[in-house]
């Protein structure tokens, strides 16, 4: 029966027919003869029957279609559905069943769900990227890590191809891998490239196996790569390094922490000459040398600490005990955590190196033919020894000695022989200094030597002359006798500079004159005299730069007659006005430019400007005579004169006879002959001359006579001690008798005070010239002043009292007698012990009294008290020497105020003697105007 009849039957459609067949039924007994009434009782049975059979059979086909459904339900899916199960039935049973295989099924489907879930978690998370495809190479999908590689999303690769994918070239490969998979070959791993999201070739492995389905037919292949690019690249490293480790020139030990070598190369073998097993496991210490202190090698160990490195020359040892330098480095290697694991040392055989460095440092400091330091060494020697004597304080000698005569002997013997000369001179000089001392040859047949801590220059001389004896004696040159000599210079330190280069200098100077002063020699430079002449020459530039810079000027000093009050002319004087220090008086300046060239263009200068202001001065209605200074060098140039003459033709208004020339008498003396023939060139210009600070030099009378002066000038040293000194008053007293003698004008110069000037007038000087009349001034200001000054009245008077030779006599004696007694009070003062007084001045005063004075001036009033003053002062005397012997402190300090006041009193009476003393000064005693 087909399902369609069955489930017809099965259905209502039936009822129709059971209703037909149940009549056909009633029928058919009709027929056989069945009675009426069994048929009519029998109907409603059979339809009873009939109904309830039909009832039944609805209600069992309604289950059977429920559970039908529940059952569609189930295999749709719906495994949370349940069938109702009502009764003990079959089909309750069925139901039942069917619900217990429901939640089976609900069950295993969660199970598969979560291992579905589980699989597909794991899958993502894997690191490696993960594909799989079907059996046909069509990809079905991949994880993130195969995103995150690649750049494609799962639905990006599904049902696409190797090819597709990565490329014919790749998709080969795969396609043949995956072939063998297919044919049952176990799992693949084999090495690819590709290339990543950023298109970067990556070296990878792939790992694939075929995956199956429920039945256990093989559904497709799942593969994996894994990314070795970085491997690779470290795996290249290690092999690099290892290279390095193994073919390094330089020794490399790796030790662990307690510096225990844990692996050595092969060139560290070579160095050190240990076999690797032998360094293995031996200490870093087995290489340290005792060269070295402990202290170095604990400042490594410290550095290590610290810094983690160390880097430094060191010697060490090799197996056979001999030593040898090596740049070694040790550096620390650390964990991750920073914990320290390795030590890496790295040695540099630098024996060769150094080797060198001493062959090239010799080369460098050394003298090729004779083996001794060369300029570069000598300097540094000489820094050192300098540094020696600074702390010693002894002296040490820069020698340069030159041999005599040398090229002789390379003339005549040849150039090797020289040479050979040279090596012995060398030797010799070598053996004969002490360690501390140094020879050094510059070149030629020089050399220079450094004789150190010298106690004093005696042992200085000593050296020399011993060391000229060593190099005197006979050379034997290959058979030849040949005798030399040598010439040394010599620069003395701390005498000289400390400067390397300028001893040297001055040492070579100083060979050059002992060169001079015939050989076989030596001669010590004369620092002292070269100082003062660079200090000279020094000046001389700077002073001719002055002049360039209009920075000197004439300043005028007046010169006046005393007694008459009229102004007689002005000395002109030099001053500079110097940037730094203010404006300087001749004195400072012109002993340094003292017979140089200077001389001349200073001189002339100063003539020029004098002649110029006397223009100058003319023309505003003063008519000044002016002297002017002029130089012994520049005086005895050969063209003084006619120079002299240019310069006056430049100032046609000057009279001639206006123009003095102070020349120094020294200057005068010295070339006498010349120096008359050119003052009488001059005389006969109209130009006159003075002679200057006369007295100072020693000229005899006959110079004085021949000597073509108009005037002398006495010098202001004797003016400003007339008052004390016997001695300078009668210089002065001298030259102006002269001056009368020889008819010369007279001026005094330094007249300071009025008494300076009272006395040069009662001794017959009236010219003067002095702070006690005006300092020198500025041209303008000596305009000024002529016109002011009126003459001092004290000198007008004094003036006219002429000192008779009587007068002149007591005056002295009074000088003498003060001068004795001031040296008593000195004495009293505690200057000097008591047997220096000499009283031979009272003694002479008293005779001078009794005799010349009783006849001079026993009329005056003033004699007689004077006579009391000496005997008072004799007594008191007398009594102060006693005192002062005996050491009577009290006996001294009562008679030294009397015998002062008795010494005022003394002055007054002679004075009063004397003529002129009762004028009143108008001045002070020192009036600087
Ligand atoms: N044999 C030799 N001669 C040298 C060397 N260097 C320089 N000379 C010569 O040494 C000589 C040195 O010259 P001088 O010092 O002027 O000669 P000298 O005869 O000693 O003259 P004085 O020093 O004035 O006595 C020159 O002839 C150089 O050619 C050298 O290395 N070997």
């Amino acid at each position: 029966m087909s399902p369609a009849l069955r489930s017809y039957l099965l259905s209502w459609q039936l009822a129709p027919w059971l209703l037909w067949g149940q009549l056909l039924a009633l029928l058919w007994l009709h027929w056989q003869g069945w009675p009426q009434a069994q048929l009519v009782w029998l109907s409603p049975l059979l339809l009873g029957a009939t109904l309830w059979l039909g009832c039944l059979y609805r209600c069992q086909h309604w289950r059977l279609r429920a559970l039908a459904r529940r059952a569609q339900a189930l295999a749709d899916g719906g495994l949370a559905e349940r069938l109702p199960v009502q009764g003990y039935d079959a089909l309750a049973q069925l139901a039942a069943g069917c619900n217990a295989l429901a939640v089976q099924l609900q069950a295993a489907r969660l199970g598969l769900d979560q291992g579905r879930h589980f699989a597909d978690m794991l899958l993502q998370a894997m690191p490696l990227p993960v594909f799989y495809k079907d059996v046909h190479g069509s990809y079905l999908g991949c994880n993130e890590a195969f995103g995150r590689a690649t750049g494609l999303s799962p639905r990006a690769i599904r049902g696409r191809n190797a090819e597709e994918l990565w490329g014919r070239q790749l998709a080969a490969l795969h396609q043949q891998h995956d072939a063998a998979l297919l044919r049952g070959e176990p799992r693949q791993d084999y090495p690819g490239e590709l290339r990543d999201r950023h298109g970067q070739r990556r070296q990878v492995i792939f790992s694939k196996n075929v995956f199956y389905d429920d039945d256990g037919q093989v559904a497709g292949i799942i593969g994996a790569w894994n990314d070795i690019s970085e491997l690779r690249g470290a795996e290249e490293r290690l092999r690099l390094l290892a290279g390095v480790f193994k073919h390094s020139r330089e020794g490399i030990a790796i030790t662990d922490q307690r510096g225990v070598i844990v692996d050595a190369n092969r060139a560290l073998c070579e160095i050190s000459g240990y076999a690797r097993d032998e360094l293995l496991a031996a200490k870093l210490q087995q290489f340290y040398s005792p060269r070295h202190e402990p202290q170095f090698y604990e400042q490594i160990r410290l550095a290590l600490r610290d810094d983690g490195y160390w880097q430094g020359e060191v010697w060490t040892r090799r197996s056979n005990g001999s030593q040898y330098p090596v740049l070694l480095s040790i550096s620390s290697v650390l964990d991750a955590d920073g914990s320290l694991r390795n030590y890496i040392a790295i040695f540099t055989d630098i024996s060769t190196l150094k080797e060198q460095e001493q062959r090239l440092d010799r080369m460098a400091h050394h003298d090729p033919l004779t083996q001794l330091p060369n300029r570069v060494l000598l300097a540094e020697r000489m820094q050192q020894a300098f540094a020696q004597a600074r702390v010693s304080g002894l002296y040490q000698a820069i020698c340069f000695m030159d041999l005599d005569g040398f090229k002789r002997v390379n003339d005549r013997f040849g150039h090797e022989h020289g040479d050979q000369l040279l090596i012995q001179v060398a030797g010799r000089l070598r053996d004969a200094l002490r360690g501390s001392d140094t020879v050094a040859r510059l070149g030629g047949d020089e050399f220079t030597l450094v004789l150190t801590e010298l106690p004093d220059v005696a042992a200085c001389h000593r050296s020399l002359q011993r060391l000229l004896d060593i190099v005197a004696q006979p050379y034997d040159l290959s058979g030849i006798q040949v005798h030399i000599s040598a010439s040394i210079g010599v620069a003395l330190y701390p005498q000289d500079e400390d400067d390397p280069d300028t001893l040297l200098r001055h040492a070579d100077q100083a060979m050059y004159q002992a060169k001079e002063q015939g050989r076989n020699g030596y001669r010590i430079f004369d620092a002292e005299h070269d100082r003062r002449r660079r200090n000279r020459k020094e000046s001389q530039d700077r002073l001719q730069l002055a002049l360039a810079h209009n920075e000197l000027q004439l300043y005028y000093q007046p010169k006046v007659n005393m007694r008459s009050g009229q102004v007689v002319g002005a000395e002109a004087l030099l001053r500079w006005h110097h940037p730094q220090h203010g404006v300087l008086a001749p004195g400072a300046f012109l002993a340094d430019i003292e017979d140089s060239e200077l001389d001349i263009p200073l001189g002339e200068w100063v003539l020029h400007t004098a002649l110029a202001q006397m223009q100058h001065w003319r023309a505003r209605g003063l008519l000044q005579s002016v002297s002017v200074n002029i130089s012994a060098f520049h005086l005895q140039q050969p063209d003084f004169a006619s120079r002299m003459a240019l310069i006056l033709q430049d100032y046609p208004e000057v009279p001639r006879d206006m123009l003095e020339i102070e020349v120094l008498e020294s200057t005068a003396l010295s070339d006498l002959e010349r120096v008359i023939s050119l003052m009488r060139e001059c005389q006969a210009l109209g130009v006159r001359f003075a002679l200057d600070d006369f007295g100072t030099g020693y000229s005899s009378l006959l110079y004085l006579k021949r000597l073509p002066a108009d005037k002398l000038k006495i010098d202001q040293s004797f003016i400003r001690n007339m008052h004390e000194d016997t001695d300078d008053l009668a210089i002065v007293q001298g030259i102006i008798g002269l001056s009368g003698a020889f008819n010369r004008h007279l001026v005094a110069e330094g007249v300071e005070t009025e008494e300076h000037g009272k006395l040069l007038l009662y001794l017959g000087c009236e010219v003067a010239q002095g702070y006690g009349i005006a300092r020198p001034m500025p041209a303008d200001s000596f305009f000024d002043w002529v016109r002011k000054w009126q003459g001092n009245p004290a000198w007008e008077y004094a003036g006219r009292q002429r000192w008779s030779q009587p007068d002149i006599a007591l005056f002295r004696l009074e000088l003498a007698y003060r001068a004795t007694l001031g040296r008593l009070l000195e004495l009293a003062a505690g200057a000097g012990g008591p047997g220096d007084w000499d009283a031979a001045s009272y003694a002479d005063f008293a005779c001078w009294y009794l005799e010349e004075g009783q006849r001079g001036y026993g009329h005056h009033p003033h004699y007689r008290a004077l006579g009391e003053q000496l005997q008072a002062i004799g007594s008191h005397s007398f009594t102060l020497w006693q005192a002062l012997q005996q050491g009577d402190a009290a006996e001294v300090a009562a008679n030294v105020p009397e015998l002062l006041r008795l010494r005022d009193a003394l002055t007054g009476s002679v004075r009063s003697l004397l003529p002129g003393h009762s004028v009143p000064s108008r001045h002070n005693e020192h009036f600087d105007l």
